[in-house]
């Protein structure tokens, strides 16, 4: 198992009151190497507190996140960002790449801060660059791309360390229909070259490129999809009809 996340509690207390309020409530999977998973809630659900601690930004007031059987929940302090770096790619909803610098900068950052050989961030990128379209945008500054080539870039600097696992936080919610189609196709050609991933998505059509969609409600995983043999179009019916079912959503909002 790649990833076991195991009775995950979390507690946010306010410093001036004393509310409190139960994010997670008692959040328990597994993800097995090679695995691509949606995690789908309504406003509120849980969602990115998850993803925060699977992305060790946040630690859960209980329970444990086992990477590799190594718990990420415990690294100390000192050791966080070198860890994330090293293991963890992070494909956001709003890219974060730094104007600052050029694409192909970009792309090599996450390397130059582990001290990466040069000769190695070239060969990596001659071979990420093809697969998703940006050899042509890589002496180019960010401000200069399209919404959908900055995906494709943040998607490249999110590779370029062979993470274990990419965490992606609603990657189509800023693209356009046809940007999101690319980009859901990119996450499946990624995920059938052995990528392991969890996206975190609003949407129906995002999540029915996955291979089995986790649906969390007030803090609890209560439901579960695979995807199986189904093509995206049928796998994306059902999850809707899931969501109304269990959610109690509108049909046709895509919440
Ligand atoms: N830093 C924080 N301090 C206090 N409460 C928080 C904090 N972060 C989240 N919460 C609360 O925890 C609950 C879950 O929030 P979370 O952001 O995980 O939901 P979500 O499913 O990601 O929602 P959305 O889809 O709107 O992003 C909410 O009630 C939220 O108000």
């Amino acid at each position: 198992m790649l990833l076991e996340v195991k009775h995950l509690k979390k507690i946010f207390k306010t410093r001036f009151s004393k509310e409190e309020t139960t994010a997670l409530v008692d959040i328990d999977f597994g993800v097995e190497d090679g695995e691509y998973i949606a995690i789908m809630g309504e406003s509120g659900s849980g969602k990115t507190t998850l993803l925060n601690i699977l992305s060790t930004l946040e630690k859960p007031t209980q329970g444990q996140v086992l990477l590799n059987g190594k718990n990420i929940t415990a690294i100390k302090e000192q050791d966080i960002s070198a860890f994330r770096r090293d293991h963890l790619g992070f494909v956001f909803q709003d890219f974060n790449l730094l104007d600052t610098l050029s694409v192909r900068d970009n792309i090599y950052l996450p390397l130059v801060l582990s001290k990466e050989k040069v000769e190695v961030m070239k060969t990596r990128l001659d071979i990420l660059a093809p697969q998703l379209h940006i050899n042509e945008l890589l002496e180019k500054q960010p401000f200069e791309l399209s919404g959908g080539q900055k995906q494709r870039v943040a998607i490249a600097r999110a590779l370029i360390s062979q993470p274990d696992l990419v965490l992606a936080d609603e990657p189509t919610a800023a693209l356009d229909f046809k940007n999101s189609e690319n980009l859901l196709t990119l996450f499946e050609e990624i995920n059938q070259s052995g990528q392991t991933i969890i996206m975190v998505t609003h949407s129906s059509l995002a999540a029915s490129h996955a291979k089995r969609v986790l649906f969390i409600k007030d803090g609890v995983l209560y439901h579960q999809l695979y995807r199986g043999e189904k093509n995206s179009q049928d796998f994306a019916k059902e999850i809707t009809l899931s969501m109304t079912a269990f959610l109690g959503g509108d049909e046709n909002a895509e919440f």
